[in-house]
């Protein structure tokens, strides 16, 4: 049987040559018509790639995806903690754009109904504002210091009677959005401040409009058969004229750290997983911030059960002890009782999988994240503690990392 083949729809010779406005025209047809779109750049890639998914409908999945080459294409929005409020998400790839192939629009077989009405679409002016989705959930509660050094104590007394080894506590922060602010631009300059990062805007009915500017690789499974993850904890900011490797690390932060790269080797053994390499903890930059980090890698040419351990880690993985902590459903019940709000899609996970090419995937944790309401941005950070943990610390280290996306807010 012959596969179908995805249909490219050209620009209309009246449109504008410049792909950012191509990229804005179709996010508009995206946004008026309902579906849900994400549109992210890959850390040191130069061009960003959007997708939309033919449905709202389309999108909903029960369980985190699979990362082989057979799995569907599509763009995976996972909530901190999959409910009703906040649905776990699989945009199917059925509408995509590449800013590195500026020339068509690709839409897959399942989406072919939509090309008499996305022709006509390209052919017409692009209205001046778009209307982002917006969540039908209140917006969550903002965290005064006083709250949230007290939830620091109550963590660290948590960890001290050894109800959990490790909590990440987290908290938000509601600040006004400029005037005119534009969500596309916004994403532009964080591309162009962040080139390491993983970049993300994501827009969704009733789920809301979410951008990020994340660090954190949760799995990744490249082209040529390696997969990745990475144990990401302990902060410090970059001293402007220190070089990076310079910067010396407490003892807190080093375990810390620590038993988030022990948590993934835990993974790996759960697997019967032994040939893996690992590399670190070193010192890496995230925008203004430097962390502690390890990275694994496997080569899954020579293990058993290969086209099955990306899926298998993804499940393992998240949440992982760099956002929920350790042991994770003890970590988890803590925050659940006293983190005092929903963190819905912060701390969840966002990637495309078989999107570039089937078989190559790469999930991101949805850290450094706002999510965008009418008139004001929603942003989260949170801060992994360990006994040793100082409140107002702790509060100044959630301070810095929500200015790593609120550098758009003006
Ligand atoms: C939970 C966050 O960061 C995690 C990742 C790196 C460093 C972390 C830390 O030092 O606490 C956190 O585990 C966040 O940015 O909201």
């Amino acid at each position: 049987m012959r596969t179908a083949e995805p249909r490219l729809l050209s620009w209309p010779t009246a449109a504008s040559p410049d792909a950012w406005a191509r990229l804005r025209h179709l996010v508009a047809g995206a946004l008026r018509t309902g579906r849900p779109l994400a549109l992210w750049r890959e850390p040191e890639a130069s061009q960003p790639r959007l997708l939309v998914a033919r449905a709202l409908e389309a999108s909903y999945t029960g369980l985190p995806p699979a990362l082989d080459a057979q799995a569907p294409a599509g763009f995976a929005f996972f909530p901190f903690r999959d409910s009703d409020h906040n649905p776990a998400l699989f945009l199917p790839a059925d509408v995509q754009y590449d800013l590195a192939e500026p020339a068509v629009v690709r839409i897959a077989p399942a989406a072919r109904e939509l090309v008499p009405n996305l022709t006509a679409w390209l052919a017409l002016p692009t209205p001046p504002a778009l209307a982002w989705h917006y969540s039908t959930q209140p917006a969550p509660p903002a965290a005064t210091e006083a709250e949230y050094t007290q939830l620091v104590r109550t963590g660290v007394a948590a960890i001290e009677a050894k109800e959990v080894v490790k909590v990440v506590t987290s908290r938000v922060a509601h600040q006004p959005l400029p005037v005119g602010f534009d969500p596309l631009a916004a994403f532009r300059e964080l591309s162009q401040q962040y080139p390491r990062a993983f970049v993300s805007l994501v827009s969704v009915p009733g789920v809301g409009t979410w951008l990020g500017v994340s660090p954190e690789v949760l799995a990744e499974v490249t082209a040529d058969g390696f997969f990745h993850t990475m144990a990401l904890a302990g902060t410090q900011p970059l001293v402007p004229g220190r070089s990076p490797q310079d910067a010396i690390w407490r003892q807190k932060e080093i375990e810390e750290q620590a038993l988030v790269a022990r948590y993934i080797v835990s993974c790996f053994k759960q697997l019967r997983l032994r040939e893996y390499h690992e590399a670190g903890p070193r010192t890496a930059v995230a925008g203004q911030l430097l962390h502690l980090r390890t990275d694994f890698e496997v080569d899954l040419k020579n293990v058993p059960a290969a086209a099955s351990l990306g899926t298998d880690m993804l499940r393992l993985l998240h949440p992982t002890s760099a956002v929920g902590g350790m042991p994770k459903v003890a970590a988890l019940e803590f925050l659940q009782r006293h983190e005092g709000y929903d963190r819905a899609y912060y701390s969840g996970f966002l990637g495309p999988v078989n999107v570039a090419s089937p078989g190559v995937s790469r999930l991101y944790v949805n850290l450094r994240c706002l999510q965008l309401r009418p008139t004001e941005a929603v942003l989260y950070a949170g801060t992994g503690l360990t006994a040793e943990s100082d409140p107002s610390r702790e509060w100044q280290e959630t301070e810095l990392k929500l200015q790593t996306v609120a550098a758009v807010l003006g």
